[in-house]
């Protein structure tokens, strides 16, 4: 049975599919809208699937986010490796506007995060040539594409000096930042 989890943000979720192991190794259905449907959980399509290779442990990717009308929902999981996965909440007039979760996803944990639109994602990872999987309900959009600095939410990390890229190392502050998301009510 797959299992779900809900965190502190409303909306966000994480989900185990099961895996069924033997004396090969083990077999899991990643995905399966059918199993989540009967778990009670609906999520939107999804138009692409992403996937990232982090050379060096300590690889800081985040926080991104495209805005609307390319806003993603995401579902995350590790392929290989570990990361310390994050989601923030930006959509102006939420409850929880500001607030975040830090989950670890693992290729031996086999969890997954689903991120709604309207929140930053960014992940760090554990060990080295991590592998991150993740599928989104919108398209890539470069012009849309967008990120906020990762040391500008108090956000413990686990590192002091990550891998960034030149994107994420010009980020703005959060504080100086402005959210193109609307609260819409519960995701
Ligand atoms: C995101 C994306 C990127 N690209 C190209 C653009 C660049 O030439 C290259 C690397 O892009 P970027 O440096 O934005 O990749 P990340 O730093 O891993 O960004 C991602 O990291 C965090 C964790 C996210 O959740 C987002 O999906 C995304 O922002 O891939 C594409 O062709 N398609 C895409 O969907």
């Amino acid at each position: 049975m797959i299992e779900i989890e809900e965190t502190a943000l409303p909306g966000v979720l994480i989900i185990t599919p099961p895996r069924h192991a033997d004396d090969r190794g083990f077999f899991s259905e990643s995905w399966n809208r059918q199993s989540l449907s009967k778990a009670g959980i609906e999520l939107p399509d999804f138009v692409q699937d992403n996937h990232c290779l982090s050379h060096q442990s300590g690889t800081l990717r985040g926080l991104h986010y495209q805005a609307p009308p390319h806003a993603q929902g995401k579902l995350v999981r590790c392929g290989r490796g570990r990361v310390y996965d994050v989601a923030v909440d930006v959509r102006e007039g939420s409850p929880t506007y500001g607030q975040r979760i830090g989950e670890e996803l693992s290729f031996e944990n086999g969890r997954q995060l689903w991120i709604p639109a309207g929140f930053l994602h960014g992940f760090v990872t554990r060990e080295p040539d991590t592998e991150v999987i993740y599928k989104c309900t919108a398209h890539y959009d470069c012009a849309s594409d967008g990120a906020v600095c990762w040391d500008s939410l108090g956000i413990d990390w686990g590192i002091a000096e990550p891998v960034l890229s030149e994107k994420d190392r010009a980020a703005p502050a959060f504080a100086d930042w402005k959210t193109p998301f609307i609260y819409e009510g519960h995701t």
